[in-house]
C-alpha cells in the first residue's frame, strides 16, 4: 500500500498507523507493543540526542551506562515508588534451561539501579553535584493498548540522575532541563507544548514535584505529556542512605545531611506526537529541522517528444542542484529512478514527509529556474538557480517556523477558560482542554475525574476497548492566565467551590 487511505479527521487512529508504516518510520513486530524504529524516525531520535546531550553537557552532566538488569531486592528497596508499577515489571527467570537462583528485573526506570551507587559514591560534599545520564532502553509491560511511539513496551529514552547539597540548586536544575525539554519540542520539533507542574496526583510518587512539558493533539483533543523533571527532595536519599556530612558542622559534631536530588526523562514519544500533530491525509509532515531528506529533487516534464540528449541534461541539472545543496549543508537527494513517473515520486516522497520538493524539467532549464513545493501547504514557488541556496536556506526556516505557528494556533484555540463548572464536560466533548480556576485538592481532583467520564460507548476513544477516560490534571502552567486573575480567598474552585489556588490545566489525554 503506497498512499494514506484512513482520513485523519474521521477514523484518527487508523490513520496514524498507516502514516507510520507507509512513511518508513516504523514497522510492527512480532511482540506485541513492540515496534521496529526504521532510518527515518531513528534521524529524528539522533536529532533530539545531539541537541539535548549539548545542553546537559554545558550543565555539567555526564552520560554513563547502568545495567539494565535489576536485582529483586533492589527494586524493592522503595516500596511506594515501586507497588503502584509492579504489574509493569518484566522479569529474567531463566538462562537457557536453568533457572536463574534470583530473578532479575528489566529496569522500567533506573533509580534503584543507581541510587545505591549513589550512596557507595557519594561520600563528602566535595562530591556533589553528582550529574548524570543515560541513554538507554527501557521496558514496561503496559497493559493499556499499546499505540506506535506513544506506548511501547520497550523504548529509548534518556534518563538524567542528579544529587546536589541543597533544594534550590537541585530545583533550579529542574527547571533547566524543563526548558530543553521544551526547546526540543519547540525548535526541532515546531511542536508547541505548555511547561508546568504536575498536581499531588498525578506527580510522580517518589519525587516531591514533577515538572512537565504538555502537549496536545488537536485531532483527538487529548492532552499528552511530553517530558518530565522531578525535584526528588531527599525522599530518594533517605531511602538509599545517600549522605555527606554537614560542611558547616564543627569536627566533632558533623551530621548527616541528606543529599537533594533530580531526576528527569523524555523518550520516543517525542517522534510520535511529531507525526500526530504535523501529519496530514498524504502521509507525515515533516520539520525541515530533524529530516533526514529536507529536499528531494525530482526530474520530469520530459516526454517521447525529447531526446535523449534532453534527458541527460535534466539529470545533470538535478545532480548540479544537489550537489550545491549538500555543499551549503542542505540534506538534498535526487530521485532519478528511471521506472516511475514523476507523480509516483510526488506522492512517495509525500508520504514520507519530505519538507520541500524540487521539480527540474526542459522548460526549467531554458528559464534557468526550478519550481519548489511545500509538503506543509503545499505552496509552489518557482526559484533562480543563481539565488538557489539562499532561497531554499530561507525556505526552509520559513516552513519550520510555520509549522510550529500553525500547530501553537492550533493547540491555543483548543484551550478555553471555564469558569463554571456546566461548561466543563461539554469543553471536552468538543475536543478541547479546559483551563479552571483550581482549588489543588486532590479528592476535587477525584471528583473531577469521575463527573467528566463518558459513558463507556464512545466512538472518540482512541483504543476502542477502553471507555473514554475522564479528565485528569495536566498541569498547573508556569505561565498562569492573568485574566481574570485569581483573587486569593475569593475566586473559587470551579467544581468544589473551595478557595481556587492556580489555573489548573484539565483534559482527557493519553
Ligand atoms: O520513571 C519514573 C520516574 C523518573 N524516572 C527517570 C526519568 C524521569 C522520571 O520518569 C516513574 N515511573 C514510571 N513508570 C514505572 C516506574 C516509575 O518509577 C517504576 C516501575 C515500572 C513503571
Ligand atoms: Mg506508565
Amino acid at each position: 500500500k503506497l498512499g494514506i487511505e484512513a482520513s485523519k479527521e474521521t477514523d484518527f487512529s487508523k490513520w496514524y498507523q498507516q502514516v507510520v508504516v507507509r512513511s518508513d518510520m516504523l514497522d510492527y513486530y512480532d511482540v506485541s507493543g513492540c515496534y521496529i524504529v526504521r532510518p527515518t524516525a531513528y534521524f529524528v531520535w539522533q536529532q533530539i540526542q545531539e541537541f539535548f546531550d549539548a545542553g546537559i553537557r554545558a550543565l555539567g552532566v555526564r552520560n554513563c551506562y547502568f545495567p539494565m538488569f535489576v536485582s529483586q531486592r533492589a527494586l524493592e528497596q522503595e516500596k511506594d515508588h515501586i507497588e503502584g508499577f509492579a504489574p509493569e515489571v518484566a522479569w529474567v527467570t531463566k538462562a537457557g534451561t536453568t533457572d536463574l537462583a534470583v530473578p532479575l528485573a528489566i529496569r522500567p526506570t533506573s533509580e534503584t539501579v543507581m541510587y545505591p551507587y549513589f550512596a557507595k559514591w557519594i561520600r563528602s560534599h566535595r562530591d556533589l553535584p553528582l550529574k548524570i545520564n543515560q541513554w538507554c532502553s527501557v521496558v514496561r509491560w503496559e497493559f493499556k493498548n499499546p499505540q506506535p511511539f506513544l506506548r511501547t513496551r520497550e523504548f529509548l529514552w534518556q534518563e538524567g540522575h542528579c544529587a546536589y547539597m541543597t533544594k534550590d540548586e537541585a530545583y533550579t536544575e529542574v527547571l533547566d532541563i524543563l526548558t530543553l525539554y521544551r526547546r526540543i519540542y519547540e525548535e526541532l520539533l515546531a511542536v508547541p507544548v505548555i511547561e508546568g507542574v504536575k498536581s499531588e496526583k498525578e506527580k510522580f510518587a517518589g519525587g516531591v514535584a514533577t515538572t512537565t512539558v504538555e502537549s496536545f493533539i488537536p485531532a483527538t483533543g487529548r492532552g499528552i505529556q511530553g517530558g518530565t523533571s522531578h525535584y526528588l527532595g531527599q525522599n530518594f536519599s533517605k531511602m538509599f542512605d545517600v549522605v555527606v556530612e554537614d560542611p558547616e558542622g564543627t569536627s566533632t559534631d558533623r551530621p548527616k545531611i541528606h543529599v537533594h536530588q533530580t531526576s528527569w526523562g523524555l523518550s520516543t514519544r517525542t517522534i510520535g506526537v511529531m507525526v500526530m500533530i504535523h501529519g496530514d491525509d498524504k502521509g507525515l509532515v515533516l520539520p525541515p529541522r530533524v529530516a533526514e531528506t529536507q529536499v528531494i529533487i525530482v526530474p520530469c516534464g520530459l516526454t517521447s517528444k525529447h531526446t535523449d540528449e534532453d534527458r541527460r541534461r535534466v539529470t545533470d541539472a538535478c545532480l548540479t542542484v544537489e550537489a550545491r545543496l549538500k555543499k551549503v549543508g542542505i540534506r538534498a537527494d535526487s530521485d532519478l529512478r528511471d521506472n516511475y513517473t514523476p507523480g509516483f515520486k510526488y506522492s512517495h516522497w509525500e508520504v514520507r514527509g519530505v519538507p520541500l520538493r524540487l521539480e527540474i524539467g526542459p522548460k526549467d532549464l531554458e528559464k534557468q529556474s526550478v519550481l519548489s513545493v511545500r509538503r506543509d501547504n503545499f505552496a509552489k514557488a518557482s526559484v533562480a538557480l543563481d539565488k538557489l541556496e539562499s532561497t531554499l536556506e530561507i525556505l526552509l526556516h520559513t516552513i519550520q517556523d510555520d509549522m510550529l505557528i500553525r500547530a501553537r494556533k492550533a493547540f491555543d484555540e483548543r484551550v478555553k477558560l471555564v469558569l463554571k463548572w456546566d461548561d466543563f464536560v461539554p469543553t471536552l466533548n468538543s475536543k478541547c482542554l479546559t483551563m479552571i480556576p483550581w482549588c489543588e485538592r486532590e479528592e476535587c481532583e477525584d471528583q473531577i475525574k469521575a463527573r467528566s467520564t463518558r459513558d463507556a460507548i464512545n466512538d472518540e476513544a482512541e483504543d476502542e476497548k477502553e471507555p473514554s477516560m475522564g479528565a485528569k490534571s495536566l498541569c498547573l502552567p508556569h505561565n498562569q492566565p492573568q485574566d481574570p486573575p485569581i483573587i486569593p480567598g475569593q475566586t473559587k474552585c470551579v467544581q468544589c467551590g473551595h478557595n481556587a489556588k492556580r489555573y489548573a490545566l484539565f483534559g482527557r489525554s493519553y
